[in-house]
């Protein structure tokens, strides 16, 4: 992907609001997160954020505001609309199929059908050819992972993590949200998760990255962006601060408008 193509935004909010009853959980909420870039957000408990990939992944309709994907306006009123759009949500807890094995769950929901016509019409799923291409995916997310056919609940969580990051890449999302990817991972397990988020911002996937913790939003992201009770306080490229200055716009001591 060139310099340029790389400028472009692949995801766009403007003045998104969301209101629950009397909680103004989001006002006002604009940023975009360009292609192939790491974008965190961040903010403390009850800040919004979850609100936020909600609106964005079509689990709750916002009061107000725009959606763009590459710059065209759209309605994501339900997770598949997110889908066609290119917009692939890793929530915390996976949705993974404990029993089911790893390909199986890299295809859940998009499942391949059997070539022969009279077995696709009685729900046939190709099953080799979608261990294939899942071999395939994990391979370009260079991650290791046993054999295919192992269950997903005898994966560890980091393995785990990179079957659901490689489902979402797999799809050809162009635009991957992480809720917490890292938080109950060990130190190697959440190394092997940031390679991946490098790796695939570097094949012009855009990233939105949930993380409380600083360290990680350090190494990994390119900005943030910070809310403060619903409000966006804080747009900054992550070279140009400290940890302390993004934990003083989590708390409220520093403001910076976005
Ligand atoms: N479905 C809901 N109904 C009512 N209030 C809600 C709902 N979802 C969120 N809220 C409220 O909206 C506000 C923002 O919540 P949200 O979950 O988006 O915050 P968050 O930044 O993700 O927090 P955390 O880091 O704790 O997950 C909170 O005050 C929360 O109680």
């Amino acid at each position: 992907m060139s310099s340029e193509e790389l400028k472009q935004p692949a995801l766009t909010v403007k003045n998104i609001s969301k209101r629950f009853g009397g909680i103004q959980a989001l006002q006002n909420v604009s940023f975009n997160i360009n292609k192939g870039e790491v974008v965190a957000l961040l903010g403390d408990n009850g800040a919004g954020k979850s609100t936020l990939v909600r609106c964005v992944s079509g689990i709750h309709p916002p009061d107000g505001g725009e959606i763009l994907v590459n710059d065209q306006q759209v309605t994501v009123a339900s997770p598949q609309d997110a889908r066609e759009l290119g917009i692939e949500t890793v929530h915390q807890d996976l949705a993974v199929i404990p029993d089911f094995d790893i390909a199986a769950n890299l295809f859940l929901n998009r499942e391949i059908l059997h070539k022969n016509p009279l077995l696709r019409l009685l729900g046939w799923l190709d099953n080799k050819a979608m261990r294939e291409q899942a071999q395939i995916s994990l391979q370009r997310l260079n991650s290791k992972v046993p054999d295919l056919t192992e269950a997903i609940s005898r994966l560890s969580g980091g393995q785990r993590q990179a079957v659901a990051i490689a489902r979402a890449v797999n799809s050809g999302a162009d635009v991957v949200i992480m809720d917490e990817p890292t938080a109950a991972l060990g130190v190697e397990q959440s190394a092997q998760v940031n390679e991946l988020i490098n790796l695939i911002s570097s094949q012009g996937v855009a990233v939105l990255l949930i993380s409380h913790n600083m360290q990680h939003v350090m190494e990994t992201c390119d900005r943030a962006v910070v809310l403060l009770r619903g409000e966006s306080i804080a747009n900054v490229k992550i070279s140009d601060v400290t940890p302390r200055d993004l934990v003083g716009f989590i708390t409220g001591a520093q403001r910076l408008t976005a």
